[in-house]
């Protein structure tokens, strides 16, 4: 297998080789390689930066529903090519095809649609002042850097990209070393659409890319989908300039099941929680508080329905589950089911599996105390924690540094949103879990992020507001 692109950045308009490092790109599947890309040097990032700053003028001088077509037709390129792109996707991370055909490139679209159509309606607001006024006006930042993680990349790339490009802003985004072919697609796809040279640039490495790419003099906004160590230090590095910044980091979210819940829907939720795409998302329900009258049930059923998850071939659609993307992940989530264990948590299924396989892995009996219960593994490992009543569980819900999201199953309609007032999370879900359609803002409270990403909020993190005060009378002036 060979999807070697044309090259491994995209820098004004077009394809240039990196001159920086090499960068193997292996499918998580055979370990065998697939591409092999360069990173960038700091010279191409600072040259990235550059184009960006010089595109950026002309295409924040369109007028905005000029822009939102050219997202509108980037969306229907996507469409027509999901298929071809769900491959490539599957390769670079290893996720079934039968979730990277309707999760990935899929939710990019709706993103370059939602802010392709949003695009025309942005607009000020007019103050009036007795006889005077003002109003104000939504600008661009200028150049936007979007850095991304590795489990969902393109579709990471899209939710950046849509909104920073629809309200003029230029962006030079830089995908996660593990998985950095989606990006150079999507930068395609936006010229084919008719996006000026420039105006969307790749760069590819490592960290180092990356904390140059923040720090370059163009850069007026930083972007980060990551971790939360990363997370502190590209924010820091972000305010040495003041910059704008958006932070979607990690999280070890609650999924609160009470004894009233509809089993069957809750133990589904809480099989999606954990175990889609590997378990590699940051709003996983990987602490799933369930009430105890209810907790043999609720773990005999899960067992149950965990044996029928068809593991293996990502290419096969019939495949549910798939490889961890990289070796290193699958030991950092090995060697955390084996803290588990040692720990002294009830494995009632799963382990550490073999090669790039770790099946999805429950444990009870946890703790709050134990690590299972307080770090984030990113991996397809949930943790099953007893509770007696509602102030108990909120309180323990509560007590971790991170705030990405929270889930509630329950059938008392008060209870559910009393919960979804009381838990800090940037997102809580009654009855349903890990949906993240456009429409609705999506992000973290505490550690996990700050901003947020998709719907309209998405506008106020990629533009600035200038006020006009416009004096209609003669000037006062006391001198
Ligand atoms: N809140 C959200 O929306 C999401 C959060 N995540 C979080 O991402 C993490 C997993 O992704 P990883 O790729 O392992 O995260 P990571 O933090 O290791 O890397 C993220 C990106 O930052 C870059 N980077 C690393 N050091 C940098 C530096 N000093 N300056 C600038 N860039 C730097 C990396 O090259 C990569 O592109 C998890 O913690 C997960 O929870 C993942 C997906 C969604």
């Amino acid at each position: 297998m060979n999807v070697q692109p044309a090259a491994s950045l995209f820098l004004n308009g077009r394809p240039v080789e990196g001159e920086g490092d090499a960068l193997p790109v292996l499918y998580p599947y055979t370990g065998e390689e697939i591409a092999s890309l360069r990173e960038a040097t700091t010279g191409q990032v600072a040259e990235a930066c550059k184009a960006a700053a010089a595109a950026q003028v002309e295409w924040a001088a369109l007028a905005p529903v000029e822009r939102g077509r050219v997202l509108l037709r980037a969306a229907a390129i996507i469409r027509e090519r999901n298929e071809e792109l769900s491959r490539l996707e599957t390769l670079d991370t290893g996720k079934p095809i039968q979730e990277t055909l309707v999760a990935d490139w899929e939710s990019g679209a709706a993103a370059l649609e939602y802010f392709g159509g949003l695009a025309a309606t942005v607009t000020g607001q007019m103050i009036p002042l007795g006889s005077d006024w003002a109003y104000t006006i939504r600008e661009p930042l200028g150049v936007c850097a979007g850095i991304g993680a590795w489990n969902y990349p393109s579709q990471i790339a899209c939710w950046k990209a849509a909104p920073a490009l629809a309200m003029g802003n230029a962006m030079v985004f830089k995908p996660s070393e593990e998985t950095p072919l989606g990006a150079l697609k999507l930068a395609e796809i936006l010229i084919e659409a008719g996006l000026p040279a420039g105006v969307f640039n790749v760069v590819q490495g490592r960290g180092a890319v990356g904390a140059a790419l923040v720090t370059d003099p163009h850069v007026a906004k930083v972007s980060l989908t990551g971790s939360v160590p990363t997370g502190r230090k590209v924010y820091a590095a972000a305010a040495e300039g003041i910059r704008h910044v958006t932070m979607e980091l990690g999280g070890k979210s609650p999924l609160i099941v009470f004894d009233d819940a509809n089993l069957d829907d809750a133990v589904g939720a809480a099989m999606l929680a954990n175990f889609y795409s590997s378990g590699q998302i940051c709003s996983n329900g990987t602490r799933v508080f369930v009430q105890s009258g209810i907790r043999e049930a609720f773990l005999d059923k899960l067992q149950a329905r965990i044996a029928t998850i068809r593991i293996g071939d990502p290419l096969d659609p019939d495949t549910q589950h798939g490889p961890i993307v990289s070796a290193a992940q699958a030991g950092k989530i090995r060697a955390a089911i084996a803290a588990g264990e040692a720990e002294g948590a009830r494995l009632v299924c799963g382990g550490p599996g073999e090669g790039a396989f770790v099946p999805p892995t429950v444990f009870a009996d946890a703790t709050d105390q134990m690590a299972l219960a307080r770090e984030e593994i990113f991996g397809p490992v949930m943790t099953t924690l007893a509770f007696e009543d509602e102030d108990e569980v909120i309180r323990r819900a509560n007590a971790t540094g991170y705030g990405l999201a929270a889930g509630v199953f329950t059938r008392d309609l008060a209870r559910a949103h009393r919960v979804a007032a009381r838990v800090e999370a940037g997102t809580c879900w009654i009855n349903a879990y890990n949906l993240t359609p456009v429409e609705m803002p999506f992000g973290g409270v505490k550690m996990s992020g700050v901003g947020r990403e998709n719907s309209a909020a998405a506008i106020e993190h990629y533009s600035q507001l200038k006020t006009v005060y416009v004096g209609m009378g003669s000037v006062d002036a006391p001198y």
